[in-house]
């Protein structure tokens, strides 16, 4: 029934106000008018169309994406979309492509470690695209590890010119996004060598290929590195391969704020720290917490609606069968990853509050908080990706058969979105980062240095290590501070007890390799206590609109307890609250799970997207699943005839053939 609204039975019960939420989830009114806007821009637009990817085969698909990312730029030009407008444009357009590694890391790394002069010289040939870039750092042999690549970049007084080169075949680039076939330009990290000495990663801009015809420069060998699991998904991307034979480059092209070679070939260190060379991605991880709420909302969002639509079993006296989103079991999985989203939302805000001020404080050389900005980008990075992948997995189970379809949208969200946990980072890497900041925190406590910002909370480690949770009925779980003290109570002790460890051992890098697993899991318990904290911080916020606010505070309860209840193993075995405690938890969640019931399709109409943005037959707004299933069917190519190719010259003979068998 085209026009009905399957789910406005639904709708109606919602008991909160969706269009005040819809400004909470965008940020403000502003952000929701814009995002409104752009999104129905790329949505009515045919040229913008998406719903054919898995059928295509990469050069056809990849050409698409070229098309599509010239016209995005020509309609953005045409319309005189500001640059918020612009990016909000190529968001939705939603489609991985070269322009995401140009506008996200090329531009990013040239405005974060360029010089005023090299801003004035490459920004605006960046910016009216006139050049693409993009970010050049991975090695065929190294990724993880960037102090060891291997390309070096010696300076030759003589010429006064950087001589680019591949040593080995390990040192070729290999990944970079937008490398493989477009890319005129690249921001590429290599040792950087003077007078025989090595100075360690530095980043300088290259040309790659000529702005005439296209061709790579003399010396440069370039490619795409081939096809990426799944289909469509991450193939409209030409993620590359690189390598330099003693390319030249002018000095002037060192990116130059953080060190700098001299005419005579001196290296001369500025006052800023060495790791400013990392800020690009520093940058990139606090977007990956933003992007994390939005790829995780609309999964959610697809097996939400859909689980309102399903139904199965407990048909009774003429009644239907009960919706599947009524199965305490379908909700005890969906309504924590609901509340995720939420989560992940809010401290994205926070993380890029936090990253703001940061570089405003690097602009008056204060790099106080850079330790702080590295921990927090990199844990949330790894925390956010990893419970996102796993979420959009999740919600792939929870729509059932259906959900395996292409036309779910799901198989392709899980395999564009699952790299995100390897790169900017792999993800345990990361929280071996976090790690290390922890270990150090607590190495500094007994000299009298304070701790600040997120670690603040180890400052009163005494205090936690001696903290009894005062629970005594479920309700006071939704108390703040009470889950506040047993989430600080629980990081404090996972880290203490993995310092403790630590010193045991004569040398410290090798304890660190010894109890890296637990170091991990105290990371991940901080990082978690991160996320729970500024979701309750959110909720201190005036925070307009019909029972907004009190379904926030039921979305944060949801997310505490549920990690409270998945990790009771952590709670219990340091011993912040005993197994009562955890089983009211359990009892509280139950309660919530149904306080969130009757508002949860209004919970994911206020992310306020479009059927193009979501693709999603299962995720339609109106929830006309099963007719548009059944005629998304027919337009498969192998219903394009009755009989395929293939079945007279494979199938009928071996048919023959078995019933002359038969006949014998
Ligand atoms: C589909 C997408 C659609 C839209 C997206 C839109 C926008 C996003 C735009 C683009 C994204 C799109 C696609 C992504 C493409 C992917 C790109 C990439 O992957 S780029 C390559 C990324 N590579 C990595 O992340 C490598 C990871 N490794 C590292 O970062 C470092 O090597 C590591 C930190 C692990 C170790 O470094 P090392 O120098 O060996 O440090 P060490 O451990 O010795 O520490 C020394 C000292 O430095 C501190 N530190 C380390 N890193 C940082 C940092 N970044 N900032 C500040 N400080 C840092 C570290 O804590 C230590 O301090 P102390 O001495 O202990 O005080
Ligand atoms: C889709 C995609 C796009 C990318 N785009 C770009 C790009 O545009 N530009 C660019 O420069 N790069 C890019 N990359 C590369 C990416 O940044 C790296 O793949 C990433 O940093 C991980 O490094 P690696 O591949 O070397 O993994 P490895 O470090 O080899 O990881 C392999 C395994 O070893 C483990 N491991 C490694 N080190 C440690 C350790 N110290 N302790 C414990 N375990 C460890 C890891 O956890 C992992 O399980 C991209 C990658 C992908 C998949």
């Amino acid at each position: 029934m085209e026009g009905v609204d399957h789910l406005a039975f639904e709708r109606n019960k919602a008991q909160f106000d969706v269009d005040a939420m819809k400004i909470v989830w965008a940020g403000s009114s502003h952000a929701l008018e814009v995002s409104d806007r752009m999104s129905r821009l790329v949505a009515s637009d045919p040229a913008f169309r998406k719903d054919n990817r898995a059928m295509l085969g990469r050069k056809e698909l990849f050409k698409n994406t070229l098309r599509k990312a010239a016209y995005a730029l020509k309609r953005i030009i045409e319309l005189r979309l500001s640059e918020e407008e612009a990016s909000m444009l190529r968001s939705f357009v939603d489609e991985p492509a070269f322009t995401d590694l140009h506008w996200g890391m090329f531009v990013p790394a040239i405005k974060g470690q360029g010089t005023e002069e090299q801003l004035k010289k490459w920004l605006p040939l960046a910016q009216k695209m006139q050049i693409i870039g993009c970010y050049a750092q991975t090695e065929l042999g190294h990724g993880s590890n960037v102090q060891g690549l291997e390309t070096t970049v010696t300076f030759d007084p003589k010429t006064d010119e950087f001589v680019i080169h591949s040593p080995t075949l390990t040192s070729s680039k290999w990944w970079p996004g937008g490398l493989g076939k477009i890319s005129t330009h690249a921001v590429v990290y290599g040792r950087l060598i003077t007078d025989g000495q090595d100075h360690g990663v530095h980043g300088f801009i290259v040309q790659l290929r000529s702005l005439d015809d296209h061709l790579p420069l003399p010396g440069i060998t370039v490619g795409d590195i081939g096809m990426k699991f799944g289909n469509g998904a991450y193939n409209t991307m030409d993620n590359g391969v690189l390598r330099f034979d003693h390319v030249r480059i002018p000095r002037d092209q060192m990116l130059m704020r953080v060190s700098r070679v001299t005419r005579e070939g001196k290296y001369v260190q500025s006052n800023v720290p060495r790791q400013l060379v990392y800020g690009t991605m520093v940058y990139v991880r606090q977007t990956i917490v933003s992007d994390a709420s939005t790829a995780l909302s609309r999964a959610v969002c697809i097996a939400t609606r859909y689980s309102a639509v399903r139904r199965q079993f407990g048909a009774t006296g003429g009644n239907p069968e009960s919706q599947v989103i009524d199965y305490k079991t379908q909700q005890a999985r969906l309504f924590p990853l609901l509340a995720s989203a939420y989560a992940f939302r809010f401290v994205g805000e926070w993380l890029k509050w936090l990253y703001t001020d940061v570089m405003t404080r690097l602009q008056a050389n204060d790099f106080s908080t850079l330790p702080e900005a590295h921990a927090c980008t990199a844990g949330l990075k790894s925390l956010t990706t990893s419970a996102t992948s796993d979420g959009i997995e999740e919600c792939r189970k929870l729509c059932g058969g259906h959900g395996y379809l292409c036309s779910s949208g799901l198989p392709e969200l899980f395999a564009v979105y699952v790299p995100t946990c390897t790169y900017e980072g792999d993800n345990i890497v990361l929280l071996l980062q976090v790690a290390r900041h922890l270990m150090k925190t607590i190495s500094q406590l007994g000299s009298g240095k304070k701790p600040v910002g997120t670690v603040a909370y180890m400052g009163r480690v005494e205090q936690l290590m001696e903290s009894r949770s005062d629970v005594q009925k479920a309700e006071d779980w939704l108390n703040p501070s009470a889950v506040l003290g047993a989430f600080e109570a629980r990081a404090a002790r996972k880290s203490v007890a993995c310092a403790k460890n630590l010193s045991k051992f004569s040398n410290p890098e090798e304890g660190f390799l010894e109890l890296s697993n637990d170091l991990v899991e105290a990371a991940r318990a901080h990082c978690q206590l991160i996320v729970v904290s500024k979701f309750i911080d959110k909720l201190q916020q005036d925070i307009p609109g019909k029972g907004v606010k009190q379904l926030l505070e039921v979305l944060c309860s949801i997310y505490a307890l549920f990690h409270l209840h998945k990790h009771l193993g952590d709670f219990l075995s340091t011993g912040c609250i005993t197994s009562k405690q955890g089983s009211l938890a359990n009892d509280q969640l139950r309660s919530l799970y149904s306080q969130v019931r009757p508002n949860a399709i209004g919970l994911v109409d206020a992310f306020n997207y479009t059927d193009h943005y979501l693709s999603s037959i299962l995720g339609r707004y109106d929830g006309n699943v099963y007719p548009k299933l059944y005629e998304e069917a027919w337009k498969d190519p192998l219903n394009d005839s009755v009989i395929p190719d293939g079945f007279q010259e494979y199938i009928r003979p071996m048919l023959k053939q078995q019933l002359r068998n038969a006949r014998l």
